[in-house]
């Protein structure tokens, strides 16, 4: 398997202006040249091979945007070296450019004033995406995001939401190999975020489009991305498959009785009891290989059971628990 990124030992440092607290530190701030460095991304080594999904993700200032913009080529790394598609990404921006999609949710890349439709007529002659393969791409990606409605409307006149539609079917038009999204469903809504997510699965699916995308929303991960790179401040902590963290943390699926009848306290050998309202008994089950069957006969069926639910944990209480036992590990050494 040929990698379409590599990235090793990759590094980005920042010169920001030293600040000082107050009004006359503001004075001083403005005239003095002192600077401060922020490492914003720290020996950074992965490989992405073609067709992947890629969530990257971490809390906020980790270093994610700085990274998607390293392997777009808007930013030079200050050590390491990374290949994206065969190339140094800052030394071939034109030839990269036909071959990567790039949506940074924070801006855009339409016209403003225009109706959305020439924005993507312009991006057309920029590429030259031959004609039928434009007309094709933008009936196909327009109708799945449910975007043909407002193509005529000017830019300025759509929603948020429609307005990242826009911005993906505009960076999918000249059949990037790769797809850079950085923070794709900010600030949408529920209904927006979904039809997104769907259609971005879509597309690594069924075009094979290799997608790399930075997020906060976990949900984005849990739909289009099953391998997660983890950072947190600027280092890399975890990559691998979204089920492997899930495992390597053992995190418990929780289960609910509901009984017709209080059968009593009723401890089990599969399952640990945690609290008992009555009627209702919440259990953990710490084991992978318990299954529900077997709970459920060691429950028995001379009991007076109602209902049944079964929570595997989601994906938010999975990395909470990652990243907390990294920050006790790094307390505690
Ligand atoms: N152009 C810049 N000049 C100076 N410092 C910068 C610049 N861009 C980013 N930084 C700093 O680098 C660090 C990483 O920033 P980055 O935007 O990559 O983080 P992020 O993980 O994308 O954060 P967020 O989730 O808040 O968007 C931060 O400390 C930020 O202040």
């Amino acid at each position: 398997m040929t990698a379409l990124i590599e990235a090793r030992g990759v590094s980005k440092r920042f010169r920001q202006h030293k600040r000082f607290p107050g009004f006359l530190g503001a004075l001083k701030t403005l005239v003095t040249s002192e600077y401060t460095e922020v490492l914003a991304v720290s020996d950074i080594d992965f490989d992405v091979a073609a067709g992947e999904a890629v969530g990257y993700l971490g809390p906020n200032g980790a270093g994610k945007s700085t990274m998607i913009k390293m392997m777009t080529g808007i930013l030079v790394p200050s050590a390491g070296t990374l290949s994206v598609l065969g190339r140094t990404p800052h030394l071939s921006r034109m030839d990269n450019a036909r071959e990567i999609g790039v949506v940074f949710g924070q801006r855009s890349q339409l016209w403003w004033d225009l109706p959305l439709v020439d924005s993507f007529t312009l991006h057309q002659r920029i590429y030259d995406i031959p004609l039928a393969r434009y007309a094709d791409n933008l009936r196909r990606f327009s109708e799945l995001l449910d975007l043909t409605p407002f193509l005529d409307r000017a830019v300025r006149q759509l929603s948020l939401g429609q307005r990242m539609r826009a911005e993906i079917v505009m960076s999918l038009l000249h059949d990037p190999k790769i797809l850079f999204l950085d923070e794709p469903t900010i600030g949408l809504d529920v209904v927006a975020k979904d039809a997104v997510r769907r259609f971005l699965a879509e597309i690594n699916r069924e075009r094979g489009v290799t997608i790399i995308l930075t997020t906060h929303d976990l949900q984005d991960i849990e739909t289009i991305c099953p391998r997660l790179i983890m950072v947190d401040h600027s280092r890399l902590i975890f990559d691998g498959e979204l089920r492997s963290l899930r495992a390597a943390l053992g995190s418990a699926r929780r289960l609910t009785l509901e009984f017709a009848s209080d059968p009593g306290p009723l401890p089990l050998s599969t399952a640990t009891l945690v609290s008992d309202e009555g009627l209702r008994k919440n259990y953990l089950i710490e084991r992978e290989d318990v299954s529900l069957v077997r709970i459920l006969s060691e429950v028995g069926s001379d009991r007076d059971l109602k209902d049944v639910a079964l929570h595997e944990p989601d994906i938010e209480e999975v990395i909470r628990s990652f990243y907390q036992g990294r920050n006790a590990r790094a307390r505690a050494s």
